[in-house]
C-alpha cells in the first residue's frame, strides 16, 4: 500500500509517516514546509516539497507513486491567527482541500482521511460531546474545517469517495520512541509551551484566564497522546480500504484537565519549578472542551494505551528536552 501524507512534515502527520513506515507501508510525505520540518519526515519515506493545491503534481504523484490512500494533515492550526486573517485560513484550509478532494476524486483514490478538530463544536454547553452537537464553531479555522467535512460528505454522496474525518480534541505527547514531536516556531499549546518553560528554552508562562466556569477557574481540555489518534488513523485507513462505511468522529479520551492541572504535571513529572503569571482570557477559548469518544471505539475498536496525562507530559518533556541539547537539529 503506498499512501500519501500531506502535511507530514509537521507535528501530527510525521507520526502518521512513521506509524506508516513501521507496518512496512509505503509512504509519500507532500508538505510546502511552511510550519513543518524536513528533518522530521522518516528517512524511509519520500519527501516532496510542494502545495497540497497543486494538481498536476498531486495528480502526478498518485499516478506515478501508485497513492491508494491520502491521509490529509496540511493546513493552517492557530486559531487566534485564523480570527485576525480568516481569508487566509479559509484559502488553505477550504479552497486547497477542495483541489486536493477533486484531484483524489478524479484519480479514485481509494479511502481519504481528514484532519478535523473539536473547533467544529464551538461553545457547547454540553459536558461530554458527541459528533450529533450543533456545529456552531467561534472561529473560522474551526469554520475552515467544518466546509471541508461537508466538502466530503457531499463528495462521498455525489462521487463515492471513501473518506473519515476524525474530529481532535487537544493533540499533545511526542513519539515514545523519541523520533518526533512538536516543533512549531511559535508555539501556541499548552503542554508545548510549559515544557518549554521546564527546559528553559522560555524563562515563564502565563494561564490564560483564571475565572471560567469550571471547577479551579481554567479552561477544560481532553488532550490526546498523538500515538494514540494515530493509531485511530491507521486502523480508520484499514476499515476503509476493507470495505468499511464513511463516518466522522472525536478524537480524544473522554475526560478533561484543568490548564492548572496541565501545568502541575509538568512541574511533577519535570521536578521543575518554572514561574507561571496568571492572566486575561484568551479570545475565543471555549471553557470546557471533552469528547464523548464512544464513536471512534465503537466503529473501529480503538483503545487508547497512553491514556495517562503524565505519560503524554513525560514524552512531550523528552522531547522538549532533545531539542534543547541539540539532539535533533532542525
Ligand atoms: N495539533 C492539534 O492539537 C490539532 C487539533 C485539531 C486538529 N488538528 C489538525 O491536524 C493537522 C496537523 O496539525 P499539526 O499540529 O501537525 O500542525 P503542523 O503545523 O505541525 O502541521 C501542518 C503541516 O502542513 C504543512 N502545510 C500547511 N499548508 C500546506 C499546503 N498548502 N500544502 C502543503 N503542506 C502544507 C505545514 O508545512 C506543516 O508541516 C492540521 O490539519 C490541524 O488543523 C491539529
Ligand atoms: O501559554 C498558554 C497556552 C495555552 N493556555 C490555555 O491552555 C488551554 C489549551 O490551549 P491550546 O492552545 O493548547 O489548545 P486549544 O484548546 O486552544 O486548541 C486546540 O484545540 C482546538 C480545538 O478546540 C484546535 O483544534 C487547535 O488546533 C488545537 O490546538 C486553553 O485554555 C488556553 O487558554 C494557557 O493558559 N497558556
Amino acid at each position: 500500500m503506498t499512501i500519501l501524507v500531506t502535511g507530514g512534515a509537521g507535528y501530527v502527520g510525521s507520526h502518521m509517516a512513521y506509524a506508516l513506515v513501521d507496518r512496512g507501508e509505503k509512504v509519500v510525505v507532500l508538505d510546502d514546509l511552511s510550519t513543518g520540518h524536513g528533518e522530521l519526515v522518516p528517512s524511509a519515506a519520500k519527501l516532496v516539497k510542494g502545495d497540497i493545491a497543486d494538481r498536476k503534481l498531486v495528480s502526478r504523484l498518485i499516478a506515478d507513486e501508485g497513492i491508494n490512500a491520502i491521509a490529509h494533515f496540511a493546513g493552517s492550526i492557530v486559531v487566534s491567527d485564523s480570527v485576525a486573517d480568516p481569508l487566509t485560513y479559509y484559502d488553505n484550509n477550504t479552497v486547497k482541500s477542495r483541489a486536493l478532494i477533486e484531484t483524489a476524486v478524479a484519480a479514485k483514490v481509494e479511502a481519504f482521511l481528514f484532519s478535523s478538530t473539536a473547533a467544529v463544536y464551538g461553545e457547547p454547553g454540553a459536558d461530554l460531546l458527541d459528533e450529533e452537537q450543533n456545529l456552531q464553531p467561534v472561529s473560522p479555522y474551526g469554520w475552515s474545517k467544518l466546509m471541508t467535512e461537508v466538502m466530503l460528505r457531499d463528495s462521498a454522496a455525489a462521487y463515492g469517495l471513501k473518506y473519515a474525518a476524525l474530529r481532535y480534541f487537544n493533540v499533545a505527547g511526542a513519539d515514545p520512541a523519541g523520533r518526533t514531536g512538536e516543533t512549531r516556531e511559535h508555539a501556541t499549546h499548552l503542554i508545548e509551551i510549559a515544557a518549554q518553560a521546564a527546559t528553559g528554552r522560555r524563562n515563564r508562562m502565563e494561564v490564560f484566564g483564571t475565572d471560567y466556569p469550571t471547577p479551579d477557574g481554567t479552561c477544560l481540555r481532553d488532550y490526546i497522546h498523538v500515538t494514540d489518534l494515530i493509531d485511530a488513523h491507521v486502523k480508520a485507513l484499514m476499515h476503509l480500504l476493507n470495505g468499511g462505511e464513511n463516518f466522522v468522529a472525536n478524537c480524544g479520551y473522554g475526560h478533561g484537565f484543568s490548564v492548572l492541572q496541565v501545568v502541575d504535571a509538568i512541574k511533577r513529572v519535570s521536578g521543575v519549578d518554572f514561574r507561571v503569571d496568571m492572566s486575561d482570557r484568551r479570545p475565543g477559548d471555549p471553557p470546557a472542551l471533552v469528547a464523548d469518544s464512544a464513536r471512534v471505539r465503537e466503529i473501529l475498536g480503538w483503545e487508547p494505551k497512553y491514556d495517562d496525562l503524565d505519560t503524554i507530559v513525560k514524552h512531550a518533556l523528552a522531547w522538549e528536552d532533545q531539542l534543547v541539547k541539540g539532539r535533533v537539529k532542525l
